[in-house]
């Protein structure tokens, strides 16, 4: 039974080759729940094998920097050199149907989703050291040397951005990982603050 008719806003962040989208997707190979996944807008060209609105929506810089002036995100930020964003319109959609949206973006953005959906869940993933987010970042073979470096600076950027999330998962195993998550949407569900009044009105209309 569903408390709250609203969908709940859950921010996943993590350096880059942390594992963040391996282990949303055996998220969302879990049984029984009610997830939507928000596909960002981006200037970085397509990885072999990313496809277009499933990955991401990869358009220019051009028309990047339209919808900006537009107001059409919900947030967005520049990541080593290219721009990325969250659709404002989808993401609205979605939580007034009732769904669990799940936003997978770096830092910026997510501070700035903080400051705009006050009752958002934030998690933070961190790899189980960092000789293993090097390894990482090599052994999934998308990026050049100077690009991992970069990736590894922004890392050390990232991590002291931490303690702004509730939430600090360790990605040590894929499935265990995806575990925790799960775990604390459930848990946030059962927040007395988020359901109480949704809750209240159902008793009324009972
Ligand atoms: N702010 C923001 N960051 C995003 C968005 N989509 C993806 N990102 C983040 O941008 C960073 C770079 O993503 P990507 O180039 O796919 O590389 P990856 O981190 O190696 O997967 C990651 O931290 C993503 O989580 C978005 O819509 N907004
Ligand atoms: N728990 C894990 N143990 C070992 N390797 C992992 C784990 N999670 C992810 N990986 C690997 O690390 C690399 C980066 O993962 P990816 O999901 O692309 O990271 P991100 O989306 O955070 O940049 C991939 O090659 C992936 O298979």
């Amino acid at each position: 039974m569903k408390l709250n008719d609203r969908g709940l806003l859950i921010v996943i962040s993590g350096p880059s080759g942390v594992g963040k989208g391996t282990v949303r997707k055996a998220l969302f190979e879990m049984k029984n729940h009610d997830l939507i996944y928000s596909v960002s807008m981006t200037t970085r060209p397509p990885r072999p094998g990313e496809v277009d609105g499933v990955d991401y929506y990869f358009v220019t810089k051009e028309e990047f920097l339209k919808r900006i002036s537009e107001g059409k995100f919900l947030e967005w930020a520049e990541f080593v050199g290219n721009y990325y964003g969250t659709p404002l319109d989808k993401v609205e959609e979605q939580l007034d149907l009732g769904k669990e949206v799940v936003l997978e973006i770096e830092v910026e953005g997510a501070l700035q989703v903080r400051q705009k959906a006050k009752d958002a869940v934030f998690i933070f993933i961190v790899p189980p050291g960092k000789k293993a987010l090097y390894d990482r970042l090599i052994k999934r073979g998308t990026d050049s040397p100077e690009m991992i470096k970069k990736r590894m600076e922004k890392a050390d950027r990232e991590f002291i951005l931490a303690h702004k999330y509730d939430y600090i998962v360790v990605n040590d195993d894929v499935n265990n990982a995806a575990d925790r998550i799960m775990a604390i949407i459930r848990a946030e569900h059962a927040r007395t603050e988020r359901t109480i009044h949704a809750y209240m009105k159902m008793l009324k209309e009972d």
